[in-house]
């Protein structure tokens, strides 16, 4: 995350950087246009699609190469007055055309017509325009400081994209002297200012530094004693010049060639600060990536450090969780270990108690006016019964291992039942068995008076599957596969309770040695959801 924001950052600089190195080649060519034509209604600082629609006809660029190279293009098709009818697009181009071929001679960097028509600029063709233009400039100031058409070196921005710049020639090369160095005497007139006239006024002041030498050695040659004209040339000529340059007639000669004569002054200086902003523009420039690259280090630099850190911490991380694991994975073992012992202790305990129990649940009397048959109940689990009518022969005392009264609720008779259906779980067979005669309770206390309808009386069977189901979901490392079978036996008939097709509910029971019913006949129906 951090890294794509550095990357976006940096993207973006470069980007801001580069449309400003555009608008300031933009800026250098308006302005020399301007210097050249005088002013044609362009800003100070204008954006692509002013400077393009400012050079689109083409006048202004041939008027400027003609400045240069006068009659280069012979014919520049102007705007047309108001009065008249307009140029059409196709004289313009024949502007552009000119122009570009007048460039294509001078073997300067060109661009395409079509870069001027476009309604949609890219930054690439307006910045071949620009450099077009200021390859000129330079032309110009190259023509200007040695006085001939030599080759030149156009300005490039270090931004630009190299198909930008197009040579037209290897034979593009720089001159052979810098144009600071230049002394141009013919830029000069008498009073010190400029002329665009070289040639002449070069050949003027060499005619009269020759005059001057001349006139120098004539009036000096009766003064010249036998050693100066002992001496070599150069240094009999240096002292005649020294002797006589002080006079009043040499005084603007001397102002003419002086190095810090105004003469030399103006051009060349005006070259130098041209050439000093240009490299204060590269410096800038080359102190801006400095930085960027210094700033790319320091971000590396806390990275690689953070980096380390999290490398550290992570490996802290995973030697703790290993310690972890191994603490949970004993506890998980002696806690299984504790599971399995309680079981065993469990079903011993159930063995304990009896495989077998039995139970009496006393019904509660229907009839007001019935007289029960209940003597005793002891709290052993013993009961006396008689018949009322006839107390003293019939009494007879029966044992069970519990005995239920009459208001004893559905939950309090389970709840002697609910340790067995544990014992299900842990893998032992359980039976409940409700036995009695007609009407002595036995549905009431196995499915309860609703028959499972309501959740208030719910009977044996459904609160065990209650408690298989819950038992079965708390331990998640077995798997309990639960089914039901459900039949009726009457009169010696076994009737398939759960089946859809009541005409083949009853079969003949087969009785097996386990007292089992026969199991192809009767449907299981898997249970997966608790009552
Ligand atoms: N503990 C009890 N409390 C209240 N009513 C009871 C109780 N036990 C049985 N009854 C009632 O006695 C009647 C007969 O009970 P039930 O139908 O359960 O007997 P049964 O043994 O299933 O009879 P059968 O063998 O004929 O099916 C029912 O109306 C039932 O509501």
């Amino acid at each position: 995350m951090a890294e794509a924001r550095r990357v976006s950052f940096r993207n973006g600089r470069f980007a801001s950087r580069k449309t400003e190195e555009a608008a300031w080649r933009r800026h250098q060519a308006a302005a020399w246009l301007e210097s050249m034509v005088g002013p044609f209604g362009l800003t100070h600082c204008p954006s692509e699609q002013e400077f393009v629609a400012a050079l689109r006809n083409g006048i202004v660029l041939c008027k400027a190469i003609n400045k240069i190279q006068p009659g280069v293009v012979p014919k520049v098709v102007a705007n047309a007055p108001c009065d008249s009818q307009p140029s059409t697009a196709f004289q313009y181009f024949e502007n552009i055309r000119n122009f570009l071929v007048a460039v294509q001679a001078l073997k300067l960097p060109s661009f395409e017509a079509s870069d001027l028509e476009k309604d949609n600029l890219d930054a690439g063709s307006v910045g071949k325009i620009a450099d077009c233009v200021n390859s000129l400039k330079s032309y110009q100031e190259r023509k200007k400081c040695s006085g001939t058409y030599g080759p030149v070196k156009y300005m490039k921005s270090p931004l630009a994209p190299r198909s930008a710049i197009h040579v037209q020639s290897e034979n593009v090369t720089l001159g052979s002297s810098t144009p600071q160095k230049c002394l141009d005497l013919t830029e000069i007139d008498a009073e010190g200012q400029s002329s665009q006239n070289v040639g002449p006024n070069m050949e003027e002041a060499i005619g009269k530094l020759q005059r001057i030498i001349l006139d120098c050695m004539i009036s000096c040659k009766e003064n010249l004693n036998q050693d100066a004209l002992k001496k070599d040339p150069v240094t009999l000529v240096g002292t005649i010049l020294s002797n006589q340059l002080e006079k009043e007639q040499f005084k603007p000669l001397l102002q003419l060639i002086s190095p810090e004569g105004a003469a030399t002054k103006n051009e060349p200086n005006q070259q130098i600060e041209c050439s000093n902003s240009q490299n204060e523009n590269r410096l800038r420039l080359l102190e801006a990536q400095e930085s960027e690259l210094l700033e790319l280090k320091t971000m590396f630099q806390e990275v690689k450090v953070d980096f380390r850190s999290l490398q550290t911490q992570f490996q802290d991380d995973i030697t703790e969780l290993g310690h972890n694991i191994q603490g949970i994975s004993k506890a998980a073992l002696g806690y299984n270990q504790a599971v399995k012992e309680n079981r065993n202790l469990y079903n011993m305990l159930q063995e304990v108690r009896g495989n077998i129990r039995v139970f009496c649940r006393i019904r509660p009397l229907m009839n007001s006016k019935s007289i029960s048959s209940i003597e005793h109940v002891g709290n052993d689990g013993s009961i006396m019964v008689c018949d009322p009518y006839k107390p003293q022969t019939t009494r007879k005392i029966f044992q069970f291992n519990q005995i239920f009264g009459p208001t004893t609720t559905q939950d309090e008779i389970y709840r002697e039942t609910q340790s067995l259906i544990r014992s299900v779980m842990d893998g032992y067979n359980v039976c409940i068995l409700a036995y009695g005669q007609t009407g002595s309770g036995k549905t009431h206390t196995m499915c309860g008076p609703s028959g499972g309808l309501s959740s208030n009386d719910l009977g044996i069977n459904y609160m065990a599957l209650n408690d298989l189901f819950t038992i079965s979901t708390s331990r998640e490392d077995v798997k309990y596969d639960i089914r039901v079978q459900m039949v009726e036996i009457y009169n010696e008939q076994v009737r398939d309770l759960l089946s859809e097709d009541t005409s083949s509910t009853k079969f003949r029971y087969k009785v097996f040695k386990q007292w089992s019913v026969q199991p192809s006949r009767c449907k299981d129906v898997p249970s997966s959801v608790p009552f």
